[in-house]
């Protein structure tokens, strides 16, 4: 008699689960080996985007009978799902918890603003008011700075890059999304492979995002540094200095002992030289630890021969047992004022917007909505800079 459990051990082997038509090395390679032209590419990923909510890539019109069964056997329109969407009494902000399909979630910020007004006033304009989208790019991060609320959840697992452009898709049905930046959860060059191909896919068709208005934002990785403007030309870098000297970069920042402030620095003179971008110096003012006058000085001379954008940065209180707080309004515009008057670097300060729906691009942690605590505040002025 024939054992029942032979034909068990037998049985084939799940398929793999599908992926997002937006995993864009993945659909490429799958096309090709298929014999379908990548043209049809950009046709599924404009349909997706403008019908985000829809649960069959049957319905893209026009593809070749080959495609249709491809996109059915391997792929969704998207994995990641739009749980929540918050926005603020003034309407600059929505906030959207978006659940991947690791089941983990991340928060992606939209930022309104009117460049006529030079504010968002909430009312529609024709043409539609152009907004910044703040994107994650890991769940989590390895660098556990101090004053990040990220960085109190340690490492849990990076996106792909599908699922970073998905972020894009699902913020096109509140917003017509003009700036991208990678603000929000994560450390962008820590997932280099998935940025690089996410922000191809952006500049590319349907998207068609000027590579000016994308900002990749980065605690200073320098061996990724070294080579950003030969995968990415034209993307915009902003770097999270925020201390002019190794010590006080170490205590705030453990991860910048791998990365020392004089290495870091030539890495980022040779980037310029080469891309001929101004470099975004982000600057958290921490009161008492890197917001003296002295500090001032010292980024001054620090950045001299750079062409560079200073944002200085009211710290947001994260709520962990970190004693930082921020610097007062008086200490903040003084340190401007050095860096403007003596060394003649532009120097913007940002503004918190959106507080009623509680965090930031640049302090995401994860949460349900009702367990959110009060504080956030949304960087519209960032916007401005960005535009530059
Ligand atoms: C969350 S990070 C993500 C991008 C990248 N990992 C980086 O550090 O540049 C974006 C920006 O938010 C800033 N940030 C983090 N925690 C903050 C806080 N509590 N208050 C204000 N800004 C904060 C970071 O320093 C950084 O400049
Ligand atoms: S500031 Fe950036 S690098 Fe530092 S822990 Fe937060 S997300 Fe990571």
């Amino acid at each position: 008699m024939a054992s029942s459990s032979s034909s068990s051990s037998s049985s084939p082997p799940p398929p793999p689960p599908r992926r997002s038509v937006f995993d864009a090395a993945y659909i490429r390679a799958e096309f090709a080996a298929a014999g379908i032209s990548p043209h049809f590419i950009p046709l599924i990923w404009k349909y997706v985007l403008q019908n985000p909510r829809c649960g069959d890539l049957d319905a893209v019109p026009s593809l070749p009978a080959a495609a249709y069964a491809l996109l059915r056997q391997k792929f969704q329109p998207t994995t990641s799902t739009l749980t929540t969407a918050a926005e603020s009494k003034d309407r600059t902000t929505t906030k959207l918890l978006i659940r991947l399909k690791n089941g983990e979630s991340v928060e992606a910020v939209i930022m309104r603003y009117d460049t006529r007004l030079g504010k968002y006033d909430g009312k529609p304009r024709p043409g539609g008011v152009r907004s910044t989208l703040c994107v994650s790019s890991q769940v989590g991060c390895k660098m556990g700075c101090r004053f990040c609320a990220t960085g109190t959840m340690g490492f849990k697992s990076n996106l792909s890059s599908g699922e970073i452009v998905e972020q894009l898709v699902h913020a096109s049905r509140y917003s017509q999304i003009r700036n991208v930046v990678f603000m929000g959860m994560g450390e962008p060059l820590n997932n280099y492979t998935a940025l690089v191909e996410a922000i191809q896919v952006l500049i590319g068709s349907p998207f068609q995002l000027s590579p000016k208005r994308i900002t990749v934002s980065t605690v200073g990785i320098i061996h990724s540094i070294n080579k950003f403007n030969n995968d990415l030309p034209n993307i915009n870098l902003a770097v999270s200095l925020h201390a002019p000297d190794q010590d006080i970069r170490c205590h705030i920042m453990p991860a910048a002992r791998a990365f020392p402030l004089v290495k870091l620095m030539n890495a980022l003179q040779s980037y310029q030289n080469e891309s001929k971008q101004t470099i975004f110096i982000e600057y958290i003012m921490l009161d008492g630890v890197n917001d003296q006058e002295q500090h001032a000085h010292q980024l001054g001379k620090l950045l001299e021969m750079f062409k560079a954008v200073v944002n200085l940065i009211p710290f947001n209180p994260i709520g962990s047992s970190n004693n930082f707080k921020t610097s007062s309004e008086h200490n903040v515009k003084k340190f401007q004022k050095i860096l403007r008057g003596i060394y003649n670097i532009r120097t913007t300060i940002r503004q918190q917007m959106g507080q009623d729906i509680a965090g930031a691009c640049g302090q995401l942690v994860v949460s349900l909505p009702d367990e959110r605590s009060a504080g956030g505040a949304t960087l519209l002025s960032d916007i401005e800079d960005i535009r530059i």
